[in-house]
């Protein structure tokens, strides 16, 4: 798993380091790799490093104090190099002597236009984790004169380092080149970041447990759930799902349909779309209805259903089996609606909610806002379950305050039925046994690779994410193995 910390941690990560590290050593390791990478850049964009133009935005703080470091290491590889100060006086001293003693050009930026327009690569070391709110004026002014791709110093400069928002003018960066430690930001907007890149500055020993978790192809691999020689239909696990209507039985199909993809086991269904799922999936055991659905080792319970009087009852009938029951779409509002169909539930039983930002608004009050990690975590341990946000970064938080984030690949699978596709998944993990936190998260890791898989840059709809998940799931078993 990939750990990331928030920025409170990181800067007293780093103060403890200071104290044991001579004077700039820090700086001069994150400023190399910074020129290493930047020079990739200009190879890959602009043919060649020496005689090549690199313009750097310069802010007041330490991050503009790595991008003039940099900008004196490339000097010194034949590149043209020009310094824009954002805040003249409070320059870094010894970052900006260095480049003028390795030839650099000093300007103050409002003079910098031209030699923005010009540059094969912009450095943006205009502010670090030490940012608030959007870009100032002086900043914002010269985006317009960026055509290079930008390189970010530890993060693009306007957005929020802990949340990923961005509130107003803000860099967009095609390669982040973050020290010591990955930030929120990487995660939470990785369409400002680009690809980000990690300097070891020799931050680890610091930083104790991570505030968040990203789970990369070995987790996923190391937790789908491979059936071995003693197993059977059953002892895999068999999931519920209750899904759809008579009139609207697409979300049955879809929900049931990934289940059945995700699982090699047995996957039943309830409810008034039995046929038509029946016709579809031959091999799901349907029935009418959840009282006479026989046992499973988790419910899916929600996408269709409606949230009138039926549709409550199949939820407390779940919710009493004392098996996770995964709450999605439907689910959702009743439980927003009625909160009291809670009591229902086993005590001790796991309970996986899966809104978007307007079921969450619903079930909450409040819309998640821009601190997201925070919102699902105190709604997590409000209703004692893992609450999954969705969102172009989904957030799973559990109970006890851990949070898995998994970005997504692109925005087709913002699409109608897509989230039916992952409540399927995620009831097919949990009645595998997995931790319902783990079951979220790999459900949504799956989720997202089988949607680019389907998508390939074109649109792709539920049914085709759906087909897509053998491929996404035989890509992380083959990678995570290799
Ligand atoms: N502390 C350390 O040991 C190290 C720090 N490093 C760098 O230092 C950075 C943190 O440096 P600092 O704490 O000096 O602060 P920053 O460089 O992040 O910010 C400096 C100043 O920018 C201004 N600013 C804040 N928000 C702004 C906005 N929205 N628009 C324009 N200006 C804004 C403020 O005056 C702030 O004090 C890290 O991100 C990293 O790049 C690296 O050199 C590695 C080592
Ligand atoms: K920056």
């Amino acid at each position: 798993m990939q750990g990331i910390w928030i920025t409170e941690r990181i800067r007293d990560a780093e103060q403890r380091l200071l104290a044991v590290t001579p004077e700039g050593a820090l700086m001069y390791r994150a400023a190399f790799g910074l020129a290493v990478h930047a020079a990739e850049m200009l190879k890959e964009h602009a043919g060649r490093v020496a005689g090549r133009r690199v313009a750097l935005l310069v802010g007041a703080g330490n991050n503009g104090g790595d991008a003039l470091w940099a900008g004196a290491f490339l000097r010194r590889r034949g590149v043209g190099v020009t310094a824009l100060l954002l805040a003249a006086d409070r320059a870094h001293p010894a970052g900006l002597a260095a480049l003028r003693r390795a030839g650099g050009r000093v300007l103050p930026a409002e003079d910098g236009a031209s030699v923005l327009e010009q540059a094969d690569l912009v450095i943006d070391g205009i502010v670090g984790i030490s940012a608030s709110g959007p870009l100032r004026p002086g900043a914002a002014n010269l985006l317009e004169h960026i055509s290079a791709p930008v390189l970010a110093v530890d993060l693009p400069s306007g957005v929020d380092p802990d949340t990923g928002t961005v509130d107003g003018p803000a860099i967009t960066a095609a390669r982040t080149v973050t020290f010591g430690a990955r930030k929120p930001v990487h995660v939470l907007n990785p369409a400002r970041c680009g690809d980000v890149d990690l300097v070891d500055i020799g931050l680890s020993g610091e930083l104790g447990e991570p505030d968040l978790l990203r789970l990369d192809t070995a987790d996923a691999a190391g937790a789908w759930p491979v059936p071995g020689p003693e197993d059977d239909k059953y002892t895999q696990g068999v999931v519920g799902i209750a899904a759809g209507s008579a009139a609207f039985p697409g979300a049955a199909v879809l929900a049931a349909g990934a289940a059945v993809r995700a699982t090699s086991g047995m996957v039943r269904y309830a409810g008034p779309a039995a046929d038509v799922v029946r016709d579809h999936w031959p091999e799901v055991v349907a029935t009418g209805s959840v009282f006479d659905a026989g046992r499973v080792q988790a419910w899916v319970v929600g996408p269709g259903i409606g949230t009138g009087r039926e549709g409550r009852e199949v939820l407390e009938h779940a919710l009493a089996q004392g098996v996770p029951v995964c709450a999605d779409a439907d689910a959702i509002t009743i439980i927003a609606n009625s909160p009291e169909v809670l009591d229902a539930r086993e005590p001790g039983t796991p309970l996986l909610l899966t809104p978007h930002a307007g079921e969450f608004e619903r079930l909450t009050g409040r819309p998640p806002g821009s601190d997201r990690v925070s919102a699902a975590r105190a709604a997590a341990a409000r209703f004692d379950a893992v609450l999954l946000l969705k969102g172009h970064c989904t957030v799973v938080a559990d109970a006890g305050g851990r949070v898995l984030v998994n970005p997504a690949r692109g925005s087709w699978p913002a699409t109608a039925g897509s989230g039916d596709v992952l409540s399927g998944m995620t009831g097919a993990l949990l009645a595998a046994r997995l931790d319902p936190w783990l079951a979220g998260g790999v459900a949504a890791y799956v989720h997202s690779l089988a949607a680019e898989r389907a998508a390939r840059g074109v649109p792709v709809p539920a049914s085709g994410i759906l087909d897509a998940i053998p491929e996404a799931v035989r890509t992380i078993r083959a990678l995570g193995q290799g």
